[in-house]
C-alpha cells in the first residue's frame, strides 16, 4: 500500500507536471492522472511517480480512478484538482454539451473524489497529527466571468464554492483552498498579438510560468492554518 500520497489530476503537462516533479519524494509519493500518452509520462514513471490513465469526462472514469486509489493507498497527504479543459463556446459544440463537459471535469470530478477520498485524507491526519490538503485550481475569471469561456468560468466558480463547503465540512483534519491564476503560461499556439494583448491585462505584464503555481501549492501545503482561502496569482490584473 502507498502511504501519504499526493494525488495530482492532469499531471501530464504544464502546471500538473511541474507540481508532480516538485512534490515527489520517497516520503511523499506522487500519483498523477493523465489521458494522453507523452514522453513526460515516461519521464515521471522513471522518477518513480505513479501515472494512472483517467478520463473524468464520465462518472465511470471518476469511479475507476477512485477504485485505484482505494485499492492502493492507505492515506493521502493531499489531492490537487488540476485537471481542466479551457473550452471556449463554439458553433461546433452545443451549449448544453459545453456546459456539461465543463461541469463534469471542474465540478463533478473534484466533488465526487473529495467525498470518496475523505477517509484517506483523514487517515493522514490520524497518522501524523497534521492536516491533509485539498487544493482546487480555479481561475481569475471566477470573479469577473468571461465572454469567450462562459461555461468554463461558471464551472470554475462552482469549483471555488466547493472550497468553501469542503473547508467547513473537513476542518480540522483537512485544509481546503483554491489557487486562482490568471495568466501563468501561454499555450503553444498562442499568437504574438494574443500574447501582447494578454500580458497588458495585468500590472506586472509577465507570464511567470509554472514556478509561480508550484510555490503557491508549497505555501498552502506548508501552512497549518490557512483553509477556505483563495490564493490569487494574477499579477495585479484586478487593478489594471
Ligand atoms: N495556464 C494558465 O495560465 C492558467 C491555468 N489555470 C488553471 O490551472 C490548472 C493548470 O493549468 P494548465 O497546466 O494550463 O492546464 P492544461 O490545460 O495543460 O490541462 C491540464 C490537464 O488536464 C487534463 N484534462 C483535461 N480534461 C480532462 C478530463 N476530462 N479528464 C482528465 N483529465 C483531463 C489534460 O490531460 P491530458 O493532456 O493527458 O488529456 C491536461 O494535460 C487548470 O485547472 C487551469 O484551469 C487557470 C488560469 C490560468
Ligand atoms: N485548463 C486550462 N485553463 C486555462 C488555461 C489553460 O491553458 N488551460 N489558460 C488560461 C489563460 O492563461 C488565461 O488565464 C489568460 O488568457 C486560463 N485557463
Amino acid at each position: 500500500m502507498i502511504d501519504n500520497a499526493i494525488v495530482i489530476t492532469g499531471g501530464g503537462q504544464r502546471l500538473g507536471l511541474a507540481f508532480a516533479k516538485a512534490l515527489h519524494s520517497k516520503l511523499t509519493p506522487v500519483v498523477i492522472t493523465y489521458r494522453a500518452e507523452r514522453e513526460s509520462i515516461t519521464e515521471l514513471q522513471n522518477l518513480g511517480i505513479i501515472c494512472i490513465k483517467a478520463d473524468f469526462s464520465t462518472d465511470e472514469g471518476v469511479a475507476n480512478f477512485n477504485q485505484f486509489i482505494q485499492s492502493n493507498c492507505s492515506s493521502l497527504k493531499a489531492i490537487i484538482h488540476n485537471a481542466s479543459d479551457w473550452l471556449a463556446e463554439s458553433a461546433a459544440v452545443s451549449p448544453s454539451e459545453t456546459m456539461q463537459s465543463m461541469m463534469q471535469v471542474h465540478v463533478q470530478a473534484p466533488y465526487q473524489l473529495n467525498l470518496f477520498l475523505q477517509p484517506l485524507l483523514e487517515n493522514y491526519y490520524l497518522q501524523t497529527s497534521n492536516a491533509a490538503d485539498i487544493i482546487h485550481l480555479t481561475d481569475f475569471v471566477v470573479g469577473k466571468g468571461s465572454k469567450k469561456h462562459i461555461a468554463y468560468a461558471a464551472s470554475k466558480a462552482a469549483l471555488a464554492n466547493l472550497t468553501l463547503s469542503f473547508s467547513a465540512l473537513l476542518a480540522p483534519k483537512v485544509k481546503v483552498n483554491s489557487i486562482a491564476p490568471s495568466l501563468l503560461m501561454f499555450n503553444e499556439n498562442d499568437s504574438d498579438s494574443y500574447k501582447q494583448k494578454t500580458l497588458k491585462k495585468s500590472l506586472m505584464q509577465i507570464a511567470p510560468g509554472e514556478i509561480e503555481g508550484v510555490e503557491a501549492v508549497q505555501y498552502l501545503l506548508n501552512s497549518r492554518y490557512i483553509t477556505g482561502h483563495t490564493l490569487h496569482l494574477n499579477g495585479g490584473r484586478h487593478l489594471a
